[in-house]
């Protein structure tokens, strides 16, 4: 799977833009704040329908304009595709495969993965758990088109229950039979929920052990596991045992929207004892673990965002990523740089072709 081109309208910095690639590496380079991550997001948003770095879909629209367009066409089992997405202020987003309006975005969602390393990524160690339960979401959904319908559903289910036990502090009077249906519902898709995310990391940890082992030559021992009250107990018992505590706080405390994706090293939280190499080492592992775990259920190579990776990873990080890309174990790579001559001088070592593109303020030319 690749992306043959872009066509940007209105989109963050741009007023317009029409990109042609090539199905290898391509090099956005340009100053600071010229508008090269601004590529990259656009692309991740043609994959996954969303921003990487924003969730406001109406502040991608660029400033004083009324709406955004981000068009690109792919070639996906050797067939043209056609994607599509608009936005116009205060209106719903659109998007299309082929000219065809989805019904609904989650259908979208893995049919073109997409892996971003960025240096954002480091949200991922020192932010809450929602953002590493958003990372475990974000590449199970990539492979199972049911796991997202059913995050949709719990989380609705969940929106209910909590208005419940605000409506029950308010009156002072719980409806017993219908607190009972909103927890099994809330049961059946949060056991769902959580069967598939044992699995995943069952899968996953290996691909991520294997990658921090490469980065590092086996440097430390750090670990990656998955937390959740459902291992302790069953999700009915620990609603059941949960419901007074949950009704002098009017929320629901115990689920899988507690779940946590625990990072050590040597035993200890990575984000207070990982230095900052380890912690970087241990965000590529991450996302490179990702990359594998996507190509093995998809069958095919997803894309590869490289956000200014030559600036923020240190030389031995950049030749263990440049040995992966020598040995092609990479598909299509699209990477974001200040350094022309650098990004040049990297590829050659390597004699992996490189096209490079010049970025300026919101304008983008072929090199
Ligand atoms: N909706 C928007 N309208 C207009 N400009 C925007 C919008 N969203 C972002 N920008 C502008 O895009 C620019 C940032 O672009 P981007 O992050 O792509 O830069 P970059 O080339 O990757 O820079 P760096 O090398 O510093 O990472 C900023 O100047 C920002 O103000």
């Amino acid at each position: 799977m690749w992306l043959k081109n872009l066509t940007l309208l209105n989109f963050k910095n741009y007023n317009s833009a029409d990109l042609i690639f090539s199905n290898s590496v391509t090099a956005f380079v340009g100053n600071n704040g010229a508008g090269k991550t601004n590529l990259l997001d656009a692309i991740h948003y043609l994959c996954l329908c969303k921003s990487y770095f924003n969730p406001i879909d109406s502040q991608q629209i660029k400033a004083g304009e009324e709406l955004f367009l981000v068009q690109g066409d792919f070639v996906r089992d050797e067939k043209p595709e056609k994607i599509s997405c608009g936005l116009k202020k205060n209106q719903k987003k659109s998007f299309k495969r082929n000219k065809k309006e989805y019904d609904k975005l989650a259908d979208h969602i893995g049919l073109f993965p997409v892996v971003m390393i960025s240096p954002y990524d480091i949200n991922l160690i020192m932010d809450g758990s929602e953002e590493r339960r958003r990372f475990v979401d974000n590449v199970i959904s990539q492979t199972d088109s049911r796991y997202l319908d059913e995050l949709i559903t719990y989380n609705k289910h969940l929106l209910n229950r909590n208005a419940l036990l605000k409506q029950v502090a308010a009156t002072r009077t719980l409806d017993v039979a219908l607190l009972q249906i909103l927890d099994e519902q809330l049961v059946k898709s949060g056991n769902i929920i959580f069967e598939k995310r044992k699995q995943f990391l069952h899968n996953f940890i290996p691909f991520f052990d294997k990658h921090y082992q490469f980065l590092t030559n086996n440097a430390e021992q750090v670990s990656l596991s998955y937390q959740s009250q459902l291992n302790e107990q069953n999700f009915e018992t620990l609603l059941a045992n949960a419901i007074e505590k949950d009704r002098l706080l009017e929320r629901t405390t115990v689920g899988i929207h507690k779940d946590e994706l625990q990072f050590e090293i040597a035993g200890m939280p990575m984000k207070k004892f990982g230095s900052q190499g380890q912690q970087k080492s241990f965000l590529i592992a991450l996302k490179l673990a990702q990359y594998s775990y996507l190509q093995k259920f998809k069958n095919f190579k997803p894309l590869l965002l490289l956000d200014d990776i030559f600036d923020k990873l240190d030389q031995n990080r950049i030749h263990k990523l440049m040995e992966m890309v020598s040995h092609h174990d990479f598909g299509q790579i699209f990477i974001t740089d200040t350094d022309k001559q650098r990004v040049a001088k990297v590829f050659e070592q390597i004699a992996i072709d490189v096209d490079l593109f010049d970025v300026s303020e919101g304008s983008v030319n072929h090199a």
